[in-house]
Parts: structure tokens; C-alpha cells; sequence
């Protein structure tokens, strides 16, 4: 079955419709705009305390798990919203449930965080 979207598929190249959801999801969640605020903070120091190659490619990933999983959370919102603007308690549980899932997310880059970057600061400091 065709939708009007149809018309305008073939306007935009592929990855420009991502970039654009990007751009859309930052503009309108601040928690992503926290997270890539906290991503650059941790490459300028992945930078200064000279992490290996291994611990970058781990450090990478982690990040883009994050914000991908914060992107994808905000899509869940803004599906439920338009399915579902009212309140309801459903919606409510199903956009915990995707806010749970960036929750792992970011406890997982906070320990990830925490192996590589705190033995490297305590020699620094002490
Ligand atoms: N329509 C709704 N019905 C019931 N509860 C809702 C509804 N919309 C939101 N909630 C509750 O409010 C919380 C926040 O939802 P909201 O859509 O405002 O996302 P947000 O402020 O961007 O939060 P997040 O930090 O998860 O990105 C949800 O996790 C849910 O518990």
C-alpha cells in the first residue's frame, strides 16, 4: 500500500533523512543535548590522559550506544505522543520502559567511564 509520504521518498539521499533525525532529536531532547555535551567532555579527556587505541574503540562505543539508545527513546516518545497524546497508563509504562533502556545504557557508560578513566586520574593526582 502506498502513503503520501511516497511522493517526497526520492528528494533526500538516505543518510540525509538520518542526519535530519538527528538534528530533529537534539533540538527537541535536552538530555541528548546533556549527553553529547558529557560525550565531548570525555574525548577531550580521553585526549589528555592519552587512552589507548583499545580504550578508545571501547570509550567510542560506548558513546554512540548511549546516544543511540536516547534517539531511538525519543522516538518511542514521540510515536506514543502521536498515537496517544492523552493520558494514559499504558503509554506512561511503555515510555518508562524505553527510558529504562537508556538508563542501562548510561549506567553502563558511567562504569565503562569509571575503569578506564579513574586509575589514570588517581596517578595523576596522587
Ligand atoms: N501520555 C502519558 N500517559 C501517562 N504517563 C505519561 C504520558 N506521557 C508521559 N508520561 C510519563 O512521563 C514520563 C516522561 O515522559 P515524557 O514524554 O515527558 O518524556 P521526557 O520528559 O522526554 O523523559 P525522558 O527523560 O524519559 O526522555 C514517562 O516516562 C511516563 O512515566
Amino acid at each position: 500500500m502506498s502513503s503520501d509520504y511516497q511522493g517526497n521518498k526520492n528528494k533526500r539521499v538516505g543518510f540525509e533523512h538520518a542526519i535530519n533525525g538527528v538534528k530533529e532529536a537534539i533540538k527537541s531532547e535536552r538530555n541528548l543535548k546533556i549527553q553529547m555535551v558529557i560525550s565531548v567532555i570525555v574525548t577531550i579527556m580521553g585526549i589528555i590522559l592519552h587512552i589507548t587505541p583499545v580504550e578508545w574503540a571501547i570509550i567510542i562505543i560506548t558513546i554512540g550506544l548511549v546516544l543511540s539508545f536516547e534517539i531511538m527513546n525519543t522516538a518511542i516518545e514521540k510515536v506514543m505522543d502521536y498515537l496517544a497524546p492523552e493520558f494514559n497508563s499504558s503509554v506512561g509504562l511503555i515510555k518508562d520502559i524505553s527510558a529504562g533502556a537508556v538508563f542501562i545504557a548510561a549506567c553502563t557508560s558511567v562504569i565503562v567511564g569509571s575503569i578506564i578513566f579513574l586509575p589514570k586520574l588517581f596517578r595523576l593526582f596522587f
